[in-house]
């Protein structure tokens, strides 16, 4: 029984709904097929990756597109056990091709509103801003967003992170914070422990994604721990996007001995080879993590939710019924 805390609704797009997708919407892709595609797939970095997740963006256009992308998702999810999702978008990724807010919106909020009677997850929508983008394009974002905020649980900061440091979006999580969202970003992914400081102490954020970098500086790592700021660790991405050069090298139990609270979470599992269970299979098999470790990791994303504490409460009860 899982929480999925760091997934992003386009890594989920598979080649195989992007070439439904791209014949749909009269789309040409510069894939002949799925194969190729997929041997497209190998990552030296962050900008690689980012790089095909933005073209292939290419095929989403109407609210069914939308739609069916998030409710594709949530089958696999299930399948894997996961029982409360929640997932990031990029709206500056499709307006900037002409794609309207409200498609974008409404599509995924249509297959989550359906998803605990069709698949028994629940789910929060957390709207990122492009880090690469400017301030002004992030406020605008939320702006326009104003409209549907009843829709979105937190706001979250992804994208090329080197050189784009937390601080640059101190007034749009002001906004955000005053409307009543939860704040995330994405921080120590790529980027120095400097930028998991400016998330915490200039936006205020109530999670950090990735973070892992964060081992590099002892402070940071006393902070995290003595706040117990959740972390939501992607082993199998950070393989794929050369953040680290082994899973068995993985900091994730060095993290844990440190007293942090991490989650495990897929990222873009369409991209990196595996959705949740497959990330806990890896880790658990790569860093010989026993049954208490594994435990611990499931109860912490339980913790780290965005849940009012009676859901909460019912789930951790769950959750401990299910592990006996
Ligand atoms: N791993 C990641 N880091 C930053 N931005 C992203 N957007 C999608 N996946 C991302
Ligand atoms: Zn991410």
């Amino acid at each position: 029984m899982y929480k999925s805390l760091h997934l992003h609704i386009e890594g989920t797009l598979e080649p195989e709904l992007a070439f439904a997708l791209a014949e749909r919407n009269g789309v040409t892709l510069p894939y002949a097929s799925r194969d190729e595609l997929r041997r497209a797939y190998s990552f030296t970095d962050l900008q690689s990756f980012l790089n095909l997740y933005y073209a292939l963006m290419a095929v989403l256009r109407t609210e069914d597109d939308f739609h069916d992308l998030a409710d594709a998702y949530l089958a696999r999810a299930r399948a894997q056990g996961v029982r409360h999702a929640e997932i990031f978008f990029d709206p500056q990724a499709h307006t900037a091709r002409g794609v309207p807010l409200v498609t974008v919106i409404n599509g995924l909020a249509r297959a989550l509103d359906a998803a605990p009677e069709r698949h028994g997850i629940t789910t929060r929508l957390i709207m990122c801003f492009l880090r690469d983008e400017s301030a002004e394009s992030a406020l605008a974002t939320f702006e326009a967003a104003r409209p549907h905020l009843d829709r979105i649980a937190a706001v979250g900061l992804d994208s090329a992170e080197v050189g784009h440091p937390p601080s640059k979006f101190r007034e749009v999580y002001e906004l955000a914070r005053e409307a009543g969202l939860k704040c995330v970003a994405h921080a120590g992914e790529e980027g120095p422990p400097a930028y998991v400081w400016e998330a915490l102490d200039i936006l205020g954020v109530d999670r950090i994604d990735h973070g892992v970098r964060s081992m590099e500086d002892e402070r940071l790592v006393a902070r995290l721990a003595a706040e117990q700021v959740p972390l939501t660790v992607c082993p199998l991405s950070n393989v794929r996007l050369r953040v680290i050069d082994d899973l068995a090298d993985h900091p994730l139990p060095a993290m844990l001995d440190a007293g942090l609270l991490v989650t495990v979470n897929s990222d873009d599992p369409a991209y990196f080879g595996g959705y949740a269970d497959d990330n806990f299979t890896a880790v658990r098999d790569a860093l010989h993590l026993d049954d208490a470790t594994l435990r611990t990791l499931a109860r912490n994303s339980f913790r780290a939710a965005f849940l009012d504490e009676a859901t909460r409460e019912k789930y951790l009860k769950e959750l401990d019924a299910h592990q006996g």
